[in-house]
């Protein structure tokens, strides 16, 4: 029987690019933290059987207090990460039991219904990994360390890669303990299965679906949220 679907909500960062005292996933937003409108997102999928969040060690309890006050303790458990996102999502996939993940960053809380559907949709149908992402709209160049620049890839193939990214959870599993054994650290979970030599289709969101990452994001998550958040 199909053991379905996990998420691994990864926010464990020390959110060192928003520069502020208190970790980026943890600020307010319409008085709610960020990781849980986050969370709230994956908790109302009836697809979704187990959630990890996974946290800083020194967060773990506060975060546990956070997910019983928002009555998300039935869904979520919650586990201590790791020195990077890598290590804090592995430690997130070993503890699923589900026969697929998503994987997805607790700085994105404008992710939607539709745009999880599609990626885990994609995930199945295409029979290795899938990943939102969308069109980049500025031209983008490759650099050296002298500023120079050294090539400008064709626009057309480029896309901006997002969270959440969908795998079976045994081939994902399989991806990371190789790349633990290789001491070789990605920058998103589909870097390690790609590696692998898996394919990794894309699947396209929208620019909503930001990532919190400097405090001008910030702002536009408050623009975000004045609108209507659909689901
Ligand atoms: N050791 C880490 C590092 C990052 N993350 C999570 O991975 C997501 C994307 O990472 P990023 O935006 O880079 O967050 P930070 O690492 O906190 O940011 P910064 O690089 O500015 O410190 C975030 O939800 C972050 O909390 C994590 O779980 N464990
Ligand atoms: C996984 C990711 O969100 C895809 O764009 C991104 O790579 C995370 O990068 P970060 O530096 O850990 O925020």
């Amino acid at each position: 029987m199909d053991k379905g679907w996990g998420v691994v909500i990864v926010a464990a960062g020390r959110g060192t690019r928003m520069g502020t005292t208190e970790s980026k996933q943890f600020l307010l937003l319409q008085d709610k933290p960020v990781f849980i409108h986050t969370l709230e997102v994956f908790a109302a999928l009836d697809e979704i059987r187990e959630m990890v969040l996974v946290t800083g060690t020194a967060d773990v309890e506060r975060c546990q207090d956070w997910v019983k006050e928002y009555q998300l303790d039935s869904r979520v458990r919650v586990i201590p990460g790791g020195k990077e996102r890598q290590h804090s999502v592995h430690k997130g996939l070993e503890a699923l039991g589900t026969d697929w993940v998503l994987v997805h960053d607790g700085v994105r809380p404008f992710v939607n219904h539709e745009q999880i559907k599609g990626c885990m949709a994609a995930a199945i149908s295409g029979g290795g990994g899938a990943v939102l992402a969308v069109p980049v709209k500025d031209t983008i160049k490759q650099v050296n360390a002298e500023g120079v620049v050294t090539a400008t890839p064709d626009r057309s193939s480029l896309w901006s890669i997002q969270t959440p990214q969908a795998f079976r959870l045994s081939s994902l599993l399989s991806a990371y303990e190789s790349a633990e054994q290789d001491g070789f650290l990605g920058t998103d979970d589909a870097m390690l299965a790609e590696r692998q030599g898996m394919s990794v289709k894309v699947v396209e969101g929208n620019y909503t679906n930001i990532k919190l990452t400097t405090p001008e994001d910030l702002q536009y998550a408050a623009f975000l949220l004045g609108g209507e958040k659909k689901r």
